[in-house]
């Protein structure tokens, strides 16, 4: 069965570079900026022109019906975000819009696809890096096709952790963000950082460039391609209070290993998120 989802997967990579070719090329001339949730949860006209040339590409491929799509910028228009069994593909056209907006140089492309609930695999294209990363059930994780694995370190005094303070600017929410945060980097840590986008940061989980990235308030889409990259680069992926992994919380901690993931859940603040699959 290895080869199962090997056509999707194949064309999932082709339609992520052509993404990635959109966002540089929208990148260069006037960019159209609006809002969504909030003032600072920023969305252009090229998020969703670019989700609609995946969306399109891949019905043009695999046919009209025949799979499902949870995309960040059709469930901003009112779209369900509900992962039933179906194959699903699970998109986020540009993740990093508040970096694309500014030029800040970490904006990725996240395509991930699961059947029956199961994330099969997940490519997450950092278009301003021209870093390919991707990543199969049991096939490994890669970047621009060369192997990748998380760090071996064990020690959380020798380690960078990521984190992002997300959009959601209530004060309650700011004080725990960087509580923990506090926490955390006067454990002390080798340093925090964030490059603004979970995909990203997922993928700097992977290549082991950071020992850990964790974050209430991201979605999905944001995080379901990196998961699978992460896993198949030897990390793990756990709840914020130490449970198993749930692709539809809004919130994840992703790591190396059990002992970095642990050390760091000691110290989050947890506060509520409403899930994407709650009712609507
Ligand atoms: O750029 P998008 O796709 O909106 O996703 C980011 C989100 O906007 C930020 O609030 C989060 O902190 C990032 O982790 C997401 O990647
Ligand atoms: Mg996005």
């Amino acid at each position: 069965m290895a080869q199962q989802w090997q056509r999707e997967y194949d064309f999932a990579v082709k339609v992520a570079r052509k993404a990635g070719e959109e966002i540089r090329k929208a990148g260069e001339s006037e960019i159209r900026v609006m809002t969504k949730s909030c003032t600072v949860d920023l969305v252009t006209k090229t998020d969703e022109r670019v989700e609609k040339i995946i969306i399109g590409s891949l019905k043009e491929e695999f046919g009209e019906g025949t799979h499902c799509f949870i995309g960040e910028e059709s469930v901003a228009k009112g779209e369900q975000c509900i992962l039933s069994d179906k194959p699903t593909w699970i998109i986020d056209p540009v993740d990093g819009t508040t970096n694309f907006v500014h030029g800040f140089p970490f904006v990725a492309v996240s395509i991930a696809f699961a059947v029956n609930k199961h994330l099969e695999f997940g490519v997450v294209y950092s278009c301003l890096e021209d870093k390919m990363y991707k990543a199969r059930n049991g096939m490994g994780a890669f970047c621009n096709d060369e192997p990748i694995q998380v760090s071996d370190v064990q020690e959380i005094k020798k380690s960078i952790i990521i984190s992002e303070h997300g959009v959601d600017r209530t004060p309650e929410k700011v004080k725990k963000i960087f509580s923990t945060m506090q926490k955390i980097l006067c454990i002390p840590v080798h340093g925090l950082r964030g490059s603004g986008t979970a995909a990203t940061n997922m993928c700097l989980v992977a290549s082991g460039a950071v020992e850990a990235f964790f974050e209430i308030g991201i979605h999905c889409w944001d995080i379901a391609a990196g998961a699978v990259i992460v896993k198949e680069a030897g990390g793990i992926l756990l709840d914020v209070d130490g449970g198993p992994f749930d692709l539809m919380s809004r919130r994840m901690v992703s790591a190396n290993n059990d002992i970095i993931a642990k050390r760091i859940i000691k110290e989050i603040e947890v506060f509520p998120a409403e899930r994407d699959d709650a009712p609507v």
